[in-house]
């Protein structure tokens, strides 16, 4: 290609065409050099929050410094893994052509979704199922994560879209619309956990008494102190959710589980960040019931199975205590995060303890008291004292920030209530926009507008520690913790139980 004649005559003009090496320019007259840009950009204004910019950063799968990584590299191919196992013994005992057919095309379809997770594809907008949810998903992806991939998607609503593509390979057949590659494997944990379910049972399957000829304040000190234990015991129910327990032996689950005192004492030690003094002040005062109707709690529900039954046992004694006269029981649409609760997990779990034959070598006492319990949780569901729900915004990949505004009936229905207790880790993480928050951060500023909306309800999270983002702890325990115990955020073994008080009965607008 030639040169344009004046260019080319200033080339010739100079020594060289090359640019010098080095150019050195003396500011000495103009201001110092600063540093620390940027600093100040966290937390981002809430006008400047979206999905894909939390108020802190975000955690990503690409950022090998954090669970994200391992989790959207390994752990999810390995649970896909073992779905499509599930999925392929199922379709081994299956003899009807039509749904031996219909499941093969389930079949390639998550085979499709490993592939997607595995070459880190961009993530496409959901498949039109006929489900309800399609255009709160459809419309997150056109919006905020248009030509974003598994990888460099915020983390929570990559691993989100991941198992709402898991549910598409079967919403799209004829006859597995419902299929829960996690059931089995549900199932069987619960089956496995025989200890603590028989510890629980025993003590619980008869009706509450109080103590002859105590005092008033006597009662209520007794009361307190069962709080504060059953608090704990459905907290550390949380630490056994099933996508950790791919490796687990029996003696792990046994440790984990246990609900005996002493156990409890020395965990309570492991509670990071302890609001449970003032839970139960507020829980005990007139804000939360009167002499004649108990309070109404929510509970947004993790794990089924044994967590499940933590849950209920909690209920259980609320309810008897005159604490509570209703409860409600969010669970998920369809399978989630592995272990989550579902419909089909819920009635499981009454049915199997009422006539299930689940634990062999338990003695005729213990299914006793096991049965008598799930007689009396049933009853509670006939009566309406336990309510179970699900909401399609609770398996969407929005953050909690989002709930007002993606879900406002769910907020208006919220704002009914007089203690919402959300348990898990996930729960966790979607409240405080799981992002990289700084740990000494106020619980009640990491959750954003579900403190400070008009109408927001109390908040309970009752989380065991199973991912990054860590808050409403002290600065200098967390730094220790990150000094002398790498992986404590992930293992399970801390926990934080935390308060936002909300504004309750605040007309709600929006
Ligand atoms: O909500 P859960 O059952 O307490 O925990 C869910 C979990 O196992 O899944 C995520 C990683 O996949 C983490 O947030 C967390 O460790």
């Amino acid at each position: 290609m030639s040169l344009h004649p004046e260019a080319a005559q200033s080339q010739q003009a100079q020594p060289s065409a090359d640019a010098p090496k080095k150019t050195t320019l003396a500011l000495s007259s103009l201001p110092p050099k600063q540093h620390g840009f940027g600093a100040q950009q966290y937390p981002r204004t809430p006008s400047r929050v979206d999905p894909n910019n939390p108020p802190w950063p975000s955690y990503r799968g690409y950022h090998n410094f954090s669970f994200a990584h391992a989790t959207m590299s390994v752990r999810l191919p390995t649970i896909l893994g073992k779905a499509i196992d599930d999925v392929v013994k199922t379709l081994n005992d299956e003899h009807d052509e039509e749904r031996i057919v219909d499941l093969t095309e389930c079949i390639s379809r998550l085979e499709d979704l490993l592939d997607d997770l595995q070459g880190n594809s961009v993530l496409r907008p959901i498949i039109d199922d006929g489900e309800g949810d399609i255009p709160l998903w459809n419309k997150a992806i056109a919006r905020y994560f248009r030509g974003k991939h598994f990888m460099d998607a915020p983390w929570v609503f990559a691993e989100a879209y991941k198992y709402r593509r898991l549910h598409e390979a079967f919403s799209l057949s004829k006859y597995w619309k419902d299929y829960d590659v996690f059931f089995r494997q549900k199932c069987e944990t619960f089956a496995r956990s025989s200890d603590a379910v028989f510890e629980l049972s025993t003590r619980f399957a008869e009706p509450l008494k109080q103590a002859e000829g105590a005092s008033a304040e006597e009662l209520l000190e007794a009361k307190r102190l069962q709080f504060h234990e059953l608090t704990q015991i459905c907290l550390w129910g949380n630490s056994t959710d099933l996508s950790l327990l791919i490796n687990m032996t029996e003696e792990d689950i046994k440790k984990l589980q246990s609900t005996g005192g002493d156990h409890l004492a020395a965990t309570e030690k492991n509670i990071l960040g302890n609001d449970m003094s003032k839970i139960w002040d507020y829980i005990s005062s007139d804000k939360f019931s009167s002499k004649e109707k108990g309070g109404r709690l929510d509970f947004v529900l993790d794990n089924a199975g044994f967590e499940l039954y933590t849950d209920f046992v909690y209920a259980d004694w609320l309810l008897q205590s005159g604490l509570c006269s209703e409860i409600r029981f969010h669970g998920k649409r369809f399978a989630w995060f592995v272990s989550d609760v579902t419909r089909k997990d819920f009635n499981w779990l009454l049915n199997s303890m009422v006539y299930g034959h689940l634990f062999p070598n338990a003695s005729d006492e213990e299914l006793a008291s096991l049965k008598k319990l799930g007689l009396r949780w049933k009853q509670y569901v006939k009566e309406g004292k336990i309510i179970y729900e699900e909401h399609q915004f609770w398996v969407s990949g929005f953050s909690f920030w989002a709930l007002a505004e993606e879900a406002p009936d769910l907020f208006v229905h919220l704002a009914g209530s007089d203690l919402v207790i959300f348990k898990g880790d996930l729960n966790h993480r979607k409240l405080t926009y799981d992002c990289q928050a700084p740990p000494s951060t106020p619980f009640n500023v990491a959750i954003g507008p579900l403190a400070t909306l008009a109408g927001a309800p109390p908040i309970v999270s009752l989380r065991t520690i199973k991912s990054d983002i860590v808050v409403g702890v002290p600065a200098e325990k967390a730094e220790q913790l990150d000094r002398d115990e790498p992986g404590w955020r992930i293992s399970g073994a801390y926990a934080v139980v935390l308060l936002s008080d909300g504004r309750k009965g605040e007309r709600v607008t929006f």
